[in-house]
């Protein structure tokens, strides 16, 4: 439905042009959600800004469903637009927002009023279309924004960091809602946001952006058991990920040798490896293990980080709440292979 093929845009003069989008290619087929993951200023809201219309190219092309979208303007594209700050009309009502995008359509009062009332059912504010804006919750005001983006039945609806400004239970909340809703509808949705436990809970497929390119695009499985290179790891926060050197089976690396899957590349590498990868056992573990010192321990719920020294080298674990080992105490660490994953080397 959505094609992006070779897209640039550079911003400031030519002497000391910006680019915020470097050739990027990218596809999103119909009832696909993508959501589109990367650190501030990695290009997320150029790229929507671009499928929107809202920004022009400096190169590349945007199409929707086949067609050239170049001189095509927002009003003509047939995407709705949600944005983080949500941007509702403060004078008018729930149902009045709801209904902005038909009355511009010409749709008439009667249908304007069915579809708000459907709308606001499907959103879960059944019967709120006289309430004020004002005297809403944020979490309120989100879902009658999405209602609105919603109401003139979009082909892409596209969501710019679109739970960004709720605390983290009603955020998971939503976003369950939401997978759930886009599903029943079969909306096409290109998302942006910058919580990657938010992206792989909603998205189909995740793109993960660095310094306006694409630097890996997946399944929200595949790029968390494969990311892409050492720069995605440790931005889906993993912290076991250290230059390494690999040899046959065996990887040296700053915390001794690391055994690696086998067919993994040979010579100069990043590894990764995951803190369930790190075998934690109390005093100095069976013969050859790794000596630590326990640094730090985080509770995660039913799971404690533990954060290990070896010499100068770090190391993240994690433990069970009942075995986690102390602050300061001696542990033994073994690696367990399938939890190692090699990279490239890093730039
Ligand atoms: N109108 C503009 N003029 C000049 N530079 C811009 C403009 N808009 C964006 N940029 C630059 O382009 C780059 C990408 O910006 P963009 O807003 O797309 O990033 P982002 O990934 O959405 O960031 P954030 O998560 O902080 O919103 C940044 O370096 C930004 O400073």
């Amino acid at each position: 439905m959505l094609s992006l093929a070779g897209v640039t845009v550079r911003f400031g003069d030519r002497k000391a042009p910006r680019t915020a989008l470097d050739a990027v290619d990218l596809e999103v087929a119909e009832h696909e959600i993508v959501c589109v993951l990367g650190p501030s200023g990695s290009g997320k809201s150029t790229l929507l800004r671009v499928v929107a219309g809202l920004q022009e190219l400096s190169g590349g092309r945007v199409l929707l469903d086949g067609a050239d979208q170049a001189g095509v303007p927002v009003h003509r594209r047939g995407v709705g637009l949600m944005f983080q700050d949500h941007q509702l009309f403060p004078q008018r009502d729930v149902g009045g927002n709801v209904a902005f995008g038909l009355r511009m359509r010409g749709v008439s009062r009667d249908e304007q009023a069915r579809r708000v009332e459907e709308l606001l059912d499907l959103v879960g504010l059944p019967g709120a279309g006289r309430r004020a804006v004002s005297a809403l919750s944020g979490g309120e005001q989100q879902r009658v924004a999405l209602a609105r983006a919603l109401a003139p039945r979009p082909r892409l609806l596209m969501l710019d960091e679109p739970l960004g400004q709720l605390d983290r239970s009603l955020r998971e909340r939503l976003v369950a809602e939401l997978r759930g809703l886009f599903g029943r509808l079969g909306t096409t949705v290109l998302a942006v946001t910058h919580d990657q436990g938010e992206a792989f809970a909603l998205a189909d497929r995740v793109v993960v952006m660095r310094d306006g390119r694409v630097a890996q695009s997946g399944t929200p499985l595949e790029v968390w058991q494969r990311p892409a290179s050492a720069f995605v790891a440790r931005f889906l926060g993993f912290e076991n990920v250290v230059p390494a050197t690999v040899a046959g089976s065996v990887a040296d690396t700053p915390w001794g040798r690391v055994p690696v899957p086998a067919g993994s590349s040979q010579g100069a590498v990043t590894l990764l490896v995951r803190p369930g990868g790190v075998r934690v056992s109390a005093g100095s573990g069976e013969p050859g293990a790794l000596r630590c010192v326990v640094a730090a321990r985080t509770f995660r719920g039913s799971r404690v980080g533990v954060s290990l020294r070896a010499g100068e080298a770090l190391l993240e674990a994690e433990c069970e709440v009942g075995g986690a080992p102390r602050e300061g105490e001696v542990v033994g660490v073994t690696f367990a292979e399938d939890e190692v994953v090699v990279l490239p080397p890093s730039r």
